[in-house]
């Protein structure tokens, strides 16, 4: 079923059907075991948010709704909530993920054909703290009785290698980036803007179609601190949160600033002390912190905005990272709090990934970047009923040509400040495109 963004009842002519019960009452876990969730999925258009094992896995699509421009986050909410206005409910599960799921993704630029959409599964299995629960998704009129895993999950198919891969340029050359760069600090030094993060892309062509499971086990072993993700088609694991609004708190993990590795362990010791005394690194970064702490004040009675970041260890490289958290105002009375898709859309886009000031750095990478951006650096994610969800920068991901699943086209950014050399950002990007590459081969080696 695919609709448009209002998702009108003749549209959906029957109510959601959303039944939710927890597996570990089930008895058949022996049988199929919901510890590895990306075990459980299959082949064709696998939906997955998941970190340290824990999260979401989904498959089919009960419901589909496509947006647009600078509406596309409001019109995704109001199409949810207009479903779930008529949707019958049975969850027995009661937490973060359980009940009616929706997982989103959606572009950068509101000017971008990418749009957004957002995916109601047929089939969730999710997993928290040791518990685990399966939800069935439907339409009709009446409650089917409750779903066991072994009747929603097929044999397992092991994932397809995606064989030999061949990368080429993407819109921009390598040496034309670097040109990128250098205008983006010429913008800076005569005071367009403060920061711009720039992006490129880079083609990967696959001997076999890209089976998006291979990637996604990869990624979330290799990269178990970053929250693994599919949806619609773009596939990453980002180290990024956007936001995560739950029972009224809300945390954002905010990265900028980054050092490669180099993979001694020693040296890259010294490196975390580099980049936490790097006065370049510690200015990119304190832009991103007060984009997103300015932009969560409005809906917060208070905020936690750390004074000093942390030095992130991701295999490839190392952020300077900091976790800001809010606990969200009561409006008064029984006014619900922003959903968790609000809150995304308020902050997007930070500085982590546009710059500063942000509407003048945004004109910058549409006059200088030279590539459409798609879902890259939009938000990517899911919410439930209650509005609470995650929702991550699709950073270190990758978008897979629907018309041909051999082609892959894969993206990397980094932050411009006034200090910046573009030779430098050129191997930060090349860093920051390891672990697709990793997820997308067969032994490339990671560094
Ligand atoms: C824009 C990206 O990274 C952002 C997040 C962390 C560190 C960044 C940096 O140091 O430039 C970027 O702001 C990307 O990975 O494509």
């Amino acid at each position: 079923m695919s609709t448009q963004p209002s998702a009108p009842a003749d549209v959906v002519p029957q109510p959601l059907l959303v039944r939710t019960v927890a597996l570990d009452d089930l008895g058949d876990t022996a049988a199929v075991d919901p510890h590895d969730l990306l075990d459980l999925l299959p082949t064709e258009r696998p939906l997955a948010w998941v970190r340290r094992g824990d999260g979401l896995v989904a498959w089919g699509e009960t419901l589909r709704v496509e947006v647009g421009g600078a509406d596309r986050f409001a019109d995704a909410e109001r199409a949810w909530q207009d479903v779930l206005a008529r949707a019958i409910v049975r969850d027995e599960v009661q937490v973060p993920g359980s009940g009616p799921v929706a997982f989103g993704s959606f572009a950068f630029d509101e000017r971008s054909a990418a749009g957004g959409v957002i995916v109601v599964p047929k089939v969730v299995v999710g997993r928290r703290g040791g518990r685990s629960w399966l939800t069935t998704i439907t339409t009709g009129a009446r409650l089917h009785p409750a779903p066991r895993l072994s009747d929603v999950v097929g044999p397992r198919v092991p994932p397809v290698d995606p064989g030999a891969v061949a990368y080429t340029d993407g819109a921009v050359s390598a040496d034309g980036w670097r040109d990128v760069v250098a205008r983006g600090i010429a913008a800076i030094r005569s005071g367009d803007v403060e920061k711009v993060v720039l992006a490129r892309d880079v083609l990967a062509r696959a001997e076999h179609p890209v089976d998006v499971r291979w990637a996604l086990e990869r990624l979330a072993t290799e990269y178990p601190s970053c929250w693994t993700f599919s949806v619609d088609g773009l596939v990453g694991a980002t180290p990024e949160l956007l936001v995560r609004s739950e029972k009224g708190l809300v945390t954002s993990r905010v990265l900028a600033g980054t050092i490669r590795r180099t993979g001694d362990d020693a040296a890259d010791l010294a490196r975390a002390a580099i980049l936490a005394h790097s006065s370049k690194d510690l200015e990119e970064h304190e832009y991103a912190v007060t984009s997103v702490a300015h932009a969560l004040e409005p809906f917060c009675s208070s905020t936690n905005v750390p004074d000093v970041p942390f030095v992130l260890h991701l295999p490839n490289v190392l952020h300077l990272a900091s976790d800001v958290t809010g606990v969200l105002s009561s409006p008064g009375g029984d006014a619900a709090h922003p959903s968790s898709l609000a809150l995304a859309a308020a902050l997007h886009p930070t500085a982590a990934v546009c710059g500063t000031p942000t509407v003048a750095a945004r004109e910058l990478i549409r006059s200088i970047e030279g590539m459409d951006r798609a879902r890259y650096a939009g938000p990517v994610g899911w919410f439930g009923a209650d509005g609470d969800g995650e929702w991550g920068i699709a950073l270190r991901s990758a978008a897979i040509d629907p018309d041909d699943p051999r082609r892959v086209r894969l993206f990397a950014g980094c932050g411009v400040v006034a200090a910046s050399d573009p030779a430098a950002e050129l191997a930060e990007s090349e860093a920051k495109l390891v672990p697709m590459r990793y997820a997308l081969g067969r032994d490339a080696s990671l560094g």
